[in-house]
């Protein structure tokens, strides 16, 4: 049964990626445009002291302006890095004061030197934070589906607060019908699809 429900993402995976890969430089920059819009105009955004936001990477929506801005209105902005060097990898975030900070990491992403403060989860500040979240695959149900590794998953785990702050963000095409859902997957509690 399990076994069915990760051949079965992977199939979703492979399918959503491929037409992500097809959007045309148009409707990326399109998008991205309009997801800043929709970020910077957000309530958790403007309450927001913390700002937890992926590094786009491949094909993913650009997540730069938001970072820019963020930085801007001297919000803390903290973004992924994946240490792989123990036996099992987990995700972190380090603040960054710029985008120079970072450079190429895990699987090509530009990640931060990972020599700066660690965002640390507290469920008092977890109200003055937003997380923005990558994903492939997202449904009106709020699952999510990502490059399958878990990450998120297990970063998100033991943070209730954080949870309740948490926002997916992508493209439409990355939009499907009732995606299937394993009993770790941990949903945002919104997702933005532009
Ligand atoms: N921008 C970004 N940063 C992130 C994530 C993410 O999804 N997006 N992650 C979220 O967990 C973590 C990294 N997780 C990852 C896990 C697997 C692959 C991976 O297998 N990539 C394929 C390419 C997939 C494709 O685009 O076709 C590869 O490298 O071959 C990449 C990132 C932390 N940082
Ligand atoms: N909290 C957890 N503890 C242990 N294993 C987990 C946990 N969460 C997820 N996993 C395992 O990690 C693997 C990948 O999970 P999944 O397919 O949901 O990743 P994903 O959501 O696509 O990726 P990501 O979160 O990195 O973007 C699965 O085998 C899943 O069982």
């Amino acid at each position: 049964m399990e076994d069915g429900i990760k051949r079965n993402k992977r199939e979703i995976r492979k399918a959503v990626l491929n037409s992500r890969d097809n959007l045309s430089k148009q409707e990326r920059e399109k998008a991205s445009l309009l997801l800043t819009e929709r970020i910077l105009g957000h309530q958790w955004f403007y309450r927001a002291e913390q700002i937890l936001c992926f590094v786009s990477y491949g094909s993913e929506i650009s997540t730069r302006g938001i970072l820019e801005e963020a930085l801007k209105a001297g919000k803390k902005v903290y973004v992924p890095k994946v240490l792989s060097g123990k036996k099992h990898p987990e995700m972190c975030f380090y603040r960054i004061t710029g985008l120079t900070e970072l450079e190429t990491g895990y699987r090509g992403i530009p990640e931060p030197a990972g020599d700066s403060e660690e965002y640390v989860y507290s469920q008092e500040e977890a109200e003055r934070t937003l997380l923005l979240m990558p994903g492939v695959a997202f449904d009106r149900y709020r699952n999510r589906i990502g490059y399958g590794k878990g990450f998120y998953d297990r970063f998100l785990e033991d943070k209730p607060g954080l949870q309740q702050r948490a926002i997916a963000v992508g493209y439409r095409c990355q939009m499907t019908d009732t995606l299937p859902a394993e009993k770790t997957d941990i949903r945002p509690y919104q997702v933005i699809c532009v």
